[in-house]
């Protein structure tokens, strides 16, 4: 019997996929949205699988060999433990075909904004120029609202909950981690990292408004 060593994956869109997520953590890291290894990114590599971080790893030293590939059901396809919270990214992957990326950060404005507010399930960010980062938004005369869900450590709970909020049309860029950070996805990376940046600069924003107001 031969032993067929090909993978259901390709090597080489692979690593173009690690390199480009440990690229892209480097720079998040830098602007102080990853501290204390916090933070999780991943890349699509087909239908089946995608490129995940492994877990625990300092996000501002991140390699190409701090990546590694799971199955659409979280099961790990390569060497490594993989994020806590895959099964954050995998749903989104398998709820959405056109996603290509996704990127989780832990910024102080996202953790400060969703815990000075306990009560608060809506950020709702709206009139503002720079919503035009954001896929198929136009113009600044508009609302986007980004959910926020109780923080938990019950990864397959909160992936249920975050589906059911999208098949009920609660959620079209971003939700939010009550205490803990935000998640968001795009058709490639180079869009969810624009993504990224208009969300934490929104929110660190939408901090310093609050504390004008006061
Ligand atoms: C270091 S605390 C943050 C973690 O608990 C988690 O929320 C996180 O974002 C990183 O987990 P990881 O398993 O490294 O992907
Ligand atoms: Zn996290």
């Amino acid at each position: 019997m031969t032993i067929s060593s090909a993978r259901p994956w390709s090597p080489a869109r692979f690593r173009e996929a690690a390199r480009e997520i440990a690229a892209t953590g480097q720079r998040i890291y830098g602007n102080g949205w990853s501290p204390a290894t916090s933070s999780n990114y991943s890349l699509r590599l087909n239908a089946d699988y995608c490129a995940v971080t492994v877990s625990g790893r300092d996000k501002g030293q991140l390699t190409e060999t701090d990546v590694m590939v799971v199955d659409m059901a979280n099961q790990p396809a390569s060497v490594g433990k993989p994020s806590a919270e895959t099964g954050l990214h995998t749903q989104l992957y398998r709820r959405l075909p056109q996603a290509q990326a996704v990127l989780h950060t832990h910024s102080p404005a996202s953790t400060v904004l969703t815990m000075h507010y306990p009560h608060e399930n809506i950020l709702r960010l709206e009139g503002y120029e720079l919503l035009k980062a954001f896929s198929g938004i136009t113009t600044h005369e508009s609302r986007l609202d980004i959910p926020v869900f109780d923080n938990t450590q019950d990864i397959d709970a909160l992936a249920r909950d975050v589906d059911q909020a999208m098949a009920d049309g609660q959620i079209t860029h971003a939700y939010l981690i009550r205490g803990h950070g935000v998640y968001t996805w795009a058709e490639s990376m180079a869009a969810c990292y624009r993504q990224l940046e208009a969300l934490e600069f929104l929110f660190a924003v939408e901090v310093q408004r609050r504390q004008l107001r006061n």
